[in-house]
């Protein structure tokens, strides 16, 4: 039988083969190992904290290896960092079990028979010497972010940035939303923590639950019962900046896997009809999936690229969410290897959602509401696609709304949520109202 860290192992060799993101890789294979909760949380923590700290786990190793590390056979390499993870992160592993552990799977997986003890000896001098490392004064190598990606931030924020680092490469608890469609938050708190999960209230938002020990929740009856949905903070924001109400017609542009839909919907009372649209046909399943589990049936999931014209829907929107795709980081806390994403294709994104944006606000009935949202902190993605659309579209204005908590910004129309401010997901969001009668729905 696979263990923790042989599964984890596998997760960062397929990120690394594929470009992408292990998760989905990581929760079939602890499944298909047969790990229980215990071994699939270390698993999981493993796979995080090496991608979380890639870079200065490579700084120290660089230091005590005699071959360069870009010349390592990348199994070779990948053991190396999840043996000096453990060894400089966890206290409950043991560094020998860690050592012991690297060195036998180094032993089966290496072409080079001398890869072992190359292993070996570098851990064991890691281990030996953690207490004297001297960390790196470089914000970039400390916090594991590429340079291009402090500088940017570092822009935005100054000094502050060291904060937002540090904080993207913290463990979140986990976000839920009730759907008090379906019952009540206090009975779902209940049966949550007599399913052995810890459950908090969010400490500033209604109807949102902090969750820990959850196991692969999607086994918990309440989740099968669509009493709940999993879903950041920020992103509920959005949706309540948004405002829907009972009876409105409401478009999502940019929809699955469905969050912000079924926010909306569920804001609605089901009552009136959420138009969830995304470009890729897989994603509609999703959609109609998750509307299906929660009882949404006011939820309707169609095919359609945000960037192509429908003419029937010109001018018949009270409400359209446009929460486009984007560099995505602002959610660098849950997907730490967006980081390691070439910043060269995402030039292009401001295009993109620029397009979006501007087709799908024809959708919007004169006096109606066009909600632009991201899950990104870079300000050409956001304030800068929202300043160039309104330039063209002299018919629409920024709104100003009101968000629980303090959020600057709210009283222009626009909000960035920050992790490291807000505790929640990094995420832009911008009300702008069409002018002309405005239709009440109470
Ligand atoms: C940020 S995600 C949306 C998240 C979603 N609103 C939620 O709250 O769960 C962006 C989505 O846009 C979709 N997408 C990308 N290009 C699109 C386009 N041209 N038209 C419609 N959807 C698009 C992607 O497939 C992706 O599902």
């Amino acid at each position: 039988m696979m263990g923790a860290r042989t599964v984890a192992l596998q997760a960062l060799l397929a990120g690394e083969k594929q470009g992408a993101w292990p998760d989905g890789f990581l929760k079939k294979a602890i499944r298909s190992a047969g790990l229980d909760s215990r071994d699939g949380a270390l698993c999981t923590r493993l796979v995080f904290g090496v991608l979380q700290n890639r870079r200065l786990l490579d700084f120290y190793l660089a230091g005590l290896s005699k071959t360069p590390l870009e010349k390592l056979e990348l199994p070779v390499l990948e053991l190396l960092r999840l043996g000096a993870y453990q060894i400089l992160f966890l206290d409950r592993v043991p560094d020998h079990a860690a050592v012991n552990e690297a060195v036998g799977e180094a032993r089966k997986r290496a072409r080079n028979p001398r890869a072992a003890g190359m292993v070996n000896g570098i851990l064991r001098s890691l281990s030996r010497q953690k207490e004297e490392l001297v960390p790196p004064e470089d914000l970039g190598v400390g916090y594991s972010h590429p340079d291009w990606l402090v500088e940017a931030f570092r822009a935005r924020l100054g000094e502050e940035t060291e904060a937002l680092l540090a904080a993207n490469n913290t463990q979140p608890a986990t976000c839920a939303q009730v759907n008090t469609c379906k019952g009540d938050t206090l009975s779902l708190i209940d049966d949550l923590r007599g399913a052995g999960v810890t459950a908090e209230p969010h400490p500033w938002l209604s109807d949102c639950l902090l969750l820990e020990d959850t196991g692969d929740l999607e086994r918990l009856d309440a989740f099968q019962e669509g009493r709940f949905y999993i879903q950041d903070a920020a992103a509920r924001l959005a949706v309540w900046a948004a405002d829907p109400r009972p009876g409105m017609e409401v478009l999502d542009a940019c929809a699955a896997p469905g969050g912000k839909s079924f926010t909306a919907a569920i804001a609605m009372g089901n009552r009136g009809r959420v138009v969830s649209c995304d470009i890729h046909p897989h994603k509609i399943a999703l959609l109609q999936t998750g509307a299906a589990r929660l009882g949404l049936d006011c939820v309707v999931p169609q095919l359609q690229d945000g960037k192509s014209c429908k003419e029937e829907w010109l001018d018949s929107f009270d409400l359209v969410l446009a929460d486009v795709p984007c560099s995505g980081l602002g959610i660098i806390r849950k997907k730490p290897d967006i980081r390691y994403k070439d910043p060269k294709p995402l030039a292009r994104l401001p295009e993109i959602q620029g397009e979006i944006l501007a087709n799908v606000a024809r959708y919007v009935k004169p006096g109606g509401v066009l909600l632009y949202a991201t899950c990104t902190l870079l300000r050409e993605e956001n304030e800068g696609v929202v300043e160039d659309f309104l330039a063209k579209r002299k018919d629409f204005t920024l709104e100003p709304f009101s968000l629980p908590g303090r959020f600057a910004g709210a009283e222009e129309g626009m909000v960035t949520c920050w992790p490291h401010r807000h505790g929640t997901d990094g995420f832009f969001m911008a009300r702008l109202r069409r002018k002309g009668k405005e239709k009440r729905y109470d």
